[in-house]
């Protein structure tokens, strides 16, 4: 029986941790017998082991007794409780199979406080007790620093290492008051003891962009070394000088000279930070502050209920629920992928040589490596205007000739031009490794998409709440089902199912169909369907129009619950301010996963663009968030009104340029390239991404942990949506029945969102008993509500693109 690769690991995690309480038990054990042990230990050495003569009074006996005199006499003192920890986490670092990255620095991190702390100990206690406090190193240190700088020389040493620290490794901002510096240095070692990256600079600092550090940088004038190509890892950045003064960034080549850089694809190493990266836009910038929801709460009645128990948590609806581990994901071996410096100097060559042949003299180039494309960033020669070079794209872009070369000139908010060049050996970025990712895991977003990796192999987390919406378009087989399969598993591994539903709607009955099985967990469909995905047209224009309704349901709770948006909403029902006997539930997201709405707006049309419209107009203060995908991204398919209301925007590769402009207003998925590569928009910002990969039967496996475990008894169930009864209200009006200003009266109505017969009155200069049949008739259509004595009535219809859909239904009826 072979142990499979997977288990390894595991084992070994379970032997360090067994070590390392081995070792607590043995070093407290020695804090009490040292003094009787210390004398056996030191008679035997090691031989004590086989000694069987000898006895001692550790509680863990022989071995524990000499490893602790081995590790507290011998070495660090007290402190070596330091590594005993290392040894700890590392045994659930590999129990758990995290990055090992992160260990390395954490070990570097604890020997050297190990080694402070023994020295510090030494110093202060060291002549106080005759307790082996700061250790053999500890006790050797101290007496050869104070006879090289005496007593006070080495408190001032000392003093100055912790400074050192708190300035370039912890990065304390020392203009904050006391107290707010004291914070940060406990948030600091807090975060080291919680495992976590630990927390830099101050808290007012904390979130501010991240400071560029220093880059590697490579001169042209240096040889060429075709032959003896250094490799350089992806995610790296080389500057070329073309002429000009030589940099500082020289320095970073004499240090990398020979040297083979190699990153770990799940951090984004010292290397790719060069700059602010001019393209890949940050999770943060994606998000569109919370705006306002246009709901009106200052006159809402709030229901709040004093209770102050435990607070309510929706997880404890399936307690039991385990989410998926990345155990069930692939782990791609792809770290040794490079890409090669010849190959980076010839696309230089290149670049220089067909700018020249346009008279373009530039001045530097500068090249970051990512998993798919690198991007050469060229600062263009004093004079050579940006026009000029954007006018030449396509001449440029033939002349380099290489598939999927993407030109963007300028690179927004720098004067540089980027060319996006194809790397030979293009790198596989996997679904493991994004959600592997500290940023995925630490996300603290509603809906957190990990998409992939930028050019500068950042994972990119983008939250679906804030987008608020999303359209995914591409030619097929560019990765779109991929893509919508790493959306759903970004969700899965990250919510509860009391935290998110999932409506699917599938036309081609194939890609969506696997997560049938999640029906009693992350699924919502309508009541009575059988079938939890839904595939055929009129049920999708149910499901939609349901969708709807669940909007207007949840509104309704809001404005009692006085709250702004979902957010606040779940806030308050948590704290139990929210009474369920009047109707208030803790709302889960609902994200709705349309995989190719092309076949529907061809048999539907407005019947399916209206609701969808509707729903992206207004649904994001309640948490209903759409996905739509289409592989026909065309003007007919991708309408006006869609793409109104859908800013966020993923483009795959696409055959023709009006495509990409359709998809994105602007050219660029065209010259793609294909398996994953992608350019996502979010209301401008154009970022090129690597799509993080998920194989099918990786897909099946995540979904068969989920699906077997223990569910909901109900599944959660959309509001019914009736035909007949809407039907029913506009039975008895026709077309020709409409006042000749039932429409502009209409709209007045729903742009002011006042049923007021009188407004309508006297904007539209109508007789009383003409605007009151006017208001008749609405309420018949269903757009207003009925009347409520002397109040407005309340208006059912939040856009006019819906009171179209009402009129051009009913003039089709005749
Ligand atoms: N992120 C990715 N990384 C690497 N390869 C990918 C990635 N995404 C897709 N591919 C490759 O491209 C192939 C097609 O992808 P996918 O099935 O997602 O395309 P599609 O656009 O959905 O096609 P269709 O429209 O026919 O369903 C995959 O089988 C895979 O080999």
């Amino acid at each position: 029986m072979g142990l499979s690769d997977e288990r390894i690991p595991k084992l070994f995690g379970l032997l360090l941790l067994f070590i390392a309480v081995y070792l607590t038990i043995a070093f407290v054990s020695y804090l009490f017998t040292w003094k009787i042990d210390q004398d056996r230990v030191l008679r035997f050495s090691w031989k004590l082991l086989s000694e069987d003569a000898a006895t001692v009074d550790n509680w863990l006996g022989r071995l524990g007794a000499f490893l602790s005199n081995f590790f507290i006499y011998f070495c660090f003192g007290v402190p070596s409780f330091l590594l005993v920890y290392f040894v700890g986490r590392l045994g659930l670092n590999r129990l758990r199979r995290a990055a090992l990255r992160p260990m390395a620095n954490l070990f570097v991190k604890l020997m050297l406080a190990t080694i402070g702390f023994s020295v510090l100990l030494s110093f202060v206690f060291g002549s106080l007790t005759d307790f082996p406090i700061g250790g053999g190193i500890g006790d050797y240190l101290v007496s050869h620093l104070s006879g090289v700088l005496g007593g006070f020389g080495v408190i001032l040493l000392l003093l100055l290492l912790v400074g050192l620290y708190l300035v370039f490794e912890a990065r304390i901002d020392f203009n904050g008051s006391p107290a707010q510096i004291r914070a940060d240095v406990v948030d600091h070692f807090s975060s080291i003891f919680r495992g976590k990256q630990p927390a830099r600079g101050t808290s007012a600092t904390r979130n501010a962009p991240a400071a560029a550090p220093a880059g590697a940088a490579l001169s042209p004038t240096l040889p060429r070394r075709e032959g003896n190509a250094r490799i350089l890892a992806p995610g790296g950045t080389d500057d070329f000088e073309v002429e000009g003064p030589q940099t500082l960034s020289e320095k970073g080549l004499e240090q990398l000279k020979g040297e083979q850089m190699e990153m770990p694809m799940d951090s984004v190493g010292d290397l790719t930070l060069v700059t602010q990266d001019p393209l890949a836009v940050g999770a943060d910038n994606l998000l569109v502050a919370d705006g306002d929801t246009g709901i009106d709460t200052s006159l809402a009645v709030t229901e709040e209920n004093q209770d102050h128990s435990e607070p309510y948590d929706p997880t404890l609806d399936l307690p039991s629920y385990e989410s998926p581990h990345l155990q069930l994901l692939v782990e791609f071996d792809n770290q040794k992928q490079e890409v090669d410096r010849a190959e980076l100097e010839a696309n230089k060559d290149q670049i220089i040589e067909t700018l020249l042949n346009y008279k373009i003299e530039i001045t530097k180039i500068r090249a970051t490596i990512g998993p798919t494309v690198t991007l050469y960033e060229i600062v263009p020669a004093p004079g050579v205007r940006i026009s000029k070079i954007k006018n030449l794209e396509d001449d440029i872009a033939l002349s380099l000739a290489a598939l999927g070369i993407r030109i963007i000139a300028p690179i927004p908010g720098r004067g540089t031009i980027g060319i996006e060049v194809p790397n030979k050996n293009p790198q596989m970025v996997s679904m493991r490794e994004v959600l592997e990712s500290e940023k995925f895991r630490t996300a603290k977003m509603d809906l957190p998409l990990a998409l992939g990796k930028t050019i500068k192999n950042e994972v990119l987390i983008a939250d679906l709440a804030k987008m608020p919406h999303l359209l995914v378009a591409g030619a097929t087989g560019q990765g779109k089902s991929v893509g919508i399969n790493s959306i759903i598993m970004s969700l899965l591994y990250k919510k509860h199912p009391s935290q998110v539903k999932l409506v699917m709607i599938d036309p081609k009955k194939v890609e969506l169909f696997p997560y049938a099985k999640l029906e009693a967990h992350f699924l919502a469909f309508l009541p009575g369907q059988t079938e939890p995905i839904t595939t055929e047209t009129t049920k999708v224009i149910h499901i939609l129009n349901s969708l709807c309704i669940e909007m207007d349901q949840r509104y309704d709770l809001l404005k009692k619950a006085a709250a702004r948006n979902i957010k606040e909403y779940n806030e308050k029902f948590v704290a139990r301010r929210l009474n369920p006997e009047k109707g208030h539930k803790f709302l889960p997201f609902i994200v709705l996963i349309i995989d190719e709405f092309a076949d529907l707006i061809m048999t539907a049309g407005k019947e399916v663009e209206m609701p969808i419209a509707r729903l992206a107009q207004l649904s994001r203060a309640v948490g209903i968030h759409l996905v739509i995908a289409t592989q026909r991204p065309s003007v007919n398919i991708i309408t006006g009104v869609i793409k109104a209301n859908f800013p966020a925007r993923i483009a795959y590769k696409v055959t023709a340029k009006v495509d990409s402009r359709t998809i994105l207003d602007a050219g660029g998925a065209d010259q793609l390239i294909g398996r994953g590569d992608m350019l996502l928009s979010n209301g401008g910002d154009v970022v090129r991404l690597q799509g993080a990969f998920v194989d099918t039967p990786e897909v099946e496996e995540v979904i068969n942990f989920i699906g077997n475990q223990r569910g909901y008894v109900e599944p959660y169930l959309l509001p019914e949506y009736n035909t007949d009864e809407e039907m029913a209200g506009s039975g008895s009006l026709s077309y020709a029945d409409l006042d000749d200003m039932f429409e502009d009266a209409s709209r007045l109505i729903i742009s002011q969102q006042h049923g007021s017969t009188s407004m309508i009155q006297r904007r539209l200069k109508l007789g009383y008993n003409r605007a009151g049949r006017i208001m008749d008739q609405m309420e018949q259509l269903g757009i207003v509500g009925p009347a409520q004595g002397s109040k407005p009535r309340e208006v059912l219809v939040y856009d006019e693109m819906e009171l179209t859909r009402f009129i051009d239904d009913l003039r089709n009826k005749g």
